[in-house]
């Protein structure tokens, strides 16, 4: 952690919707924009999750309209169950947030309050959904079509119908990236909700605050030195026209992995709270597994075996064609959304850098591409920005002020909001890809 030590954490900001970013920045970038007017017309004021989104506003009315289908549209689940599903979810990774306005949303829509005490008071049917939250939070690859089957199957008491199954799925990794998104960006409680939680996180940034400002200016300079490597290197990566062997190509993936497996991982374990404890079941499971011999790496998936364009969106499309439109244009945007900057620098070509963080991504969760050379992620990504990725993608829950700032120092908040963007809809389409192709294996 030698690397971080000397990382100047601005001043605590006592409001506003994130811990990390001062409000004057959100507004100045977010608040002229069309969309976010719009949410302040007709909710009266834009949530926290809204006016960080609002930086990419291309982005946020993708998200608004699957949002939208998620909670408002027919669909074959109650209301109320699916903001029930949404707090079971947000409740492995210890979001607040999430788990405080859908315990708000689950009563207007006149959910059964006794549920609020635990997964213990809902019906046998949501419970039996526990071991798939569980496996969609931390290792979907462990999925199978058993886990399908024990569900779906006609014998099963509560059964869950494909149509009912999949929107559950939707749901639930939804709400895991989201959770991402909201630790990632240290999105703070809405006014009216208890503030506890954020708190803590906000003394933590304010104790290790105080810094010599001098030490800014040789750091600031060493920072732009830093983006004018990182864009030199991009252009190598860009004009690189080596081939490698199939077999070279597969070490190189399987170097970054091992790599990020070994990245500081959440050893210490905590006491979950009881506001989240209640909705969980075997909370000590993660995403790392630490067999006798060491940390245990996911199976690989290959993207050509396996793939969100090719295989995933059509089965999506026969059961639940809807929501596999908008999940597929969200994904198109969050994939093209640049708008040529680096830090300081405009009229740049980020496309390497934007892969590479979406591969890492797909690495960190054993998706492999056999025609990308994971040589780039070590050249473009430094280490800080990998373990923040690394961490807000596997347990969000763990992380630090420290770890957004440490990373890319000089580029702009709306640039590290970007990264939470590519981030959070990676996360969820290597969710489910997993959980699809287990429905395939069950169906065929
Ligand atoms: C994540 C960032 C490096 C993205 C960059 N600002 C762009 O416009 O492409």
């Amino acid at each position: 952690m030698k690397e971080e030590a000397g990382v100047d954490l601005p001043q605590v900001l006592p409001s506003g919707p994130s811990a990390f970013i001062p409000i004057e920045e959100i507004l100045e970038e977010g608040a002229a924009q069309e969309v976010m007017s719009e949410a302040l017309l007709s909710e009266g004021r834009a949530d926290h999750i809204k006016m960080m989104m609002g930086l990419h506003p291309t982005y946020l009315t993708c998200f608004l309209r699957t949002h939208d289908a998620l909670f408002q549209l027919d669909g074959p689940l109650p209301l109320s169950w699916r903001h029930f599903i949404i707090i079971l979810a947000s409740a492995r990774h210890q979001c607040s947030y999430l788990v405080q306005h859908h315990s708000s949303a689950f009563l207007l829509a006149g959910g059964d309050e006794s549920w609020l005490r635990g997964l213990h008071c809902a019906p046998p049917k949501i419970q039996h959904l526990q071991t798939l939250n569980k496996l969609l939070a931390h290792r979907p690859w462990i999925i199978t079509q058993e886990h399908i089957q024990e569900l779906v199957c006609p014998g099963a008491e509560a059964r869950w119908s494909l149509a009912e199954l999949i929107q559950a799925i939707v749901l639930m990794s939804h709400a895991h990236s989201l959770a991402s998104f909201v630790l990632g960006c240290g999105v703070l409680p809405e006014p009216e909700q208890s503030a506890d939680e954020s708190l803590q996180m906000c003394s933590a940034t304010e104790s290790c605050c105080a810094r010599d400002k001098a030490r800014n200016q040789q750091e600031w300079s060493e920072a732009v030195n830093e983006v004018k490597l990182l864009m030199e290197k991009m252009m190598i990566v860009q004009q690189q026209g080596e081939e490698f062997t199939q077999e070279e190509m597969v070490t190189r993936f399987e170097r970054e992995r091992t790599e990020s497996l070994l990245e500081p991982a959440d050893v210490q374990r905590s006491v979950l709270p009881d506001c989240f404890s209640r909705f969980v079941v075997d909370a000590d499971f993660t995403y790392q597994d630490f067999s006798p011999r060491g940390v245990q790496a996911p199976p690989t998936m290959r993207a050509q075996d396996y793939s969100w364009e090719d295989h995933g969106f059509s089965l999506m499309n026969r059961l639940y064609g809807e929501m596999a439109q908008l999940l597929d244009e969200k994904f198109q945007v969050v994939c093209a959304l640049t708008y040529h900057t680096m830090a300081m620098h405009s009229h740049v070509d980020t496309s390497t850098l934007r892969k590479a963080i979406w591969n890492y991504i797909h690495c960190i969760y054993g998706i492999r591409y056999d025609d990308y050379n994971y040589g780039e992620v070590n050249q473009l990504l430094e280490r800080s920005l990998k373990v923040y990725v690394k961490t807000v993608a596997c347990h969000p829950e763990k992380t630090t002020p420290r770890m957004y700032f440490s990373f890319w120092r000089q580029f702009r908040h709306s640039e590290k909001v970007h990264v939470n963007l590519l981030l959070m809809e990676a996360r969820l389409q290597a969710a489910l890809l997993y959980a699809l192709r287990a429905i395939t294996r069950y169906m065929t």
